[in-house]
This record gives structure tokens, sequence and C-alpha cells, in this order.
């Protein structure tokens, strides 16, 4: 299974210049009726490939990089760590339209714990890349196991997708929750708690 893409599918040969990215742009300025020489859209392509910089540039990180620092001194600590609500922005792959929503990371340590930041900063990596939801999270669930070899993994990822609500069906307000889980976590009483964590407020 190729749960987690390569950090770069398009080889540096391959890949366009700035400039014929910034010339796509302008065509589909074109191409939607608008006027590219008019003073508000003058740098429009410009800007518009420096916040693609931004949006997608998780291929260009690779998680195993995040991952690679653990701690082992935390006395023993063996319980469930999560980090719920952490806020992603990600693109869907097939109308590259946002998809908005929020992830909720545990695992089961065993014997080495992460560094919490770098579970968000995972969760990130994966949201900078064009996306299915399910894809997403499978992928950080693969992630974390892999680096951190730890008794389970448990990923929850809510999210709207705006190509279901300014587009196509055009329904505001829909939730998608995909889930996986890895380990101890396949164990039906593990899981609740995981979900019992999540919704606890
Ligand atoms: N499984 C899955 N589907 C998604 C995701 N994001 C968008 N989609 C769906 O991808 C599908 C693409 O369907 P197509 O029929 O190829 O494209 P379309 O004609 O634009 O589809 P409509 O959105 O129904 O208008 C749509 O049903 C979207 O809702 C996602 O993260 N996971
Ligand atoms: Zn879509």
């Amino acid at each position: 299974m190729d749960a987690i893409a390569p950090a770069t599918a398009n080889p540096a040969d391959e890949r366009p210049s700035r400039e014929e990215a910034e010339a796509a742009v302008l065509t589909l300025l074109k191409w939607i009726g608008d006027d590219p020489a008019r003073e508000g859209l003058r740098e429009t392509p410009s800007r518009v490939v420096k916040a693609y910089e931004e949006m997608f540039g998780g291929y260009e990180n690779d998680p195993a990089d995040i991952l690679g620092r653990t701690f082992e001194e935390v006395a023993g600590y063996d319980d469930i760590v999560l980090v719920r609500d952490i806020d992603f922005h990600s693109h869907c792959e097939h109308h590259m339209v946002p998809i908005i929503g929020k992830a909720h990371v545990a695992y089961l340590p065993h014997d080495r714990v992460l560094g919490l930041s770098k579970i968000v900063r995972v969760v990130d990596i994966f949201a900078r890349r064009l996306q299915t939801q399910e894809t997403m999270t499978a992928q950080i669930a693969t992630a974390i196991d892999d680096a951190l070899a730890p008794r389970g993994v448990a990923v929850m990822l809510e999210a709207e997708h705006m190509c279901m609500a300014m587009r196509g069906v055009r329904k505001n307000g829909s939730t998608t929750i995909t889930t996986r889980f890895t380990g101890s976590f396949e164990d039906q009483a593990w899981q609740s708690r995981f979900t019992d964590l999540v919704r606890q407020r």
C-alpha cells in the first residue's frame, strides 16, 4: 500500500518553472472571463503561485524527518497520548478547493514518546498536499506507526469539503468523519477510550 506519497512526486527536472506556473494562472484568469491587465489582477499570477508554495508546501517535507526525535524519559508513562482539535486546511485532489477540519491524533507509547508539536507538524505536512480525507487519515497514522513503533495509533479527521459546499451538491455544514486505528486501537475498548476523550469537553 502506498500510503505515504513521495515528498515530491514530480522530479525536479520535470517541474515547471515559476514563470510557467504564473503563465498558467494568467490563462485561468482569462478563461474565467476577467481582464488580467487590470490593476487588481496584474500581480495575481505571482501572488497565486506564492500562495500555492505555502498551501502546498507539504511536498517539500518528509514526516520521517520531523518524527525522528523522540524522548524516553517519561517516568514509565504508557497510557494514551491524545492531541485533539488540531486545525487543518487542505485541498481536495479532485477539485483543488479547501478541505477544512480538525484532526485528533492519539498513540499508546511503547518506551518512547514524541514531542507533541511534532504530531501537529505531521498533520500539517500531509494537509499541505492535494488530498482525499481517507488518504490523509491513513498517511498520518502510518507515519507515526513507522517512526515510533508505538503499541497503537488512532487518527480521526472531521472536515467540511468546500467542493460540496461551494459547488456540485452545494450543501453547507456537512461533516465527513474518517478514522484509522492500528495495533491496540483495533480493540473496541481502546477505540471507545479514544472517542470518549475526543468528545469530552
Ligand atoms: N472519498 C472522497 N471523495 C471526495 C473527497 N473530496 C472530494 N470527494 C468527492 O470526489 C468526487 C469526485 O466525483 P466526480 O464525479 O469525479 O467529480 P464531479 O463531477 O465534480 O462530482 P460532484 O462533486 O458530485 O459534482 C465527488 O463525489 C466529491 O464529493 C475525499 O476526501 N474523499
Ligand atoms: Zn473536491
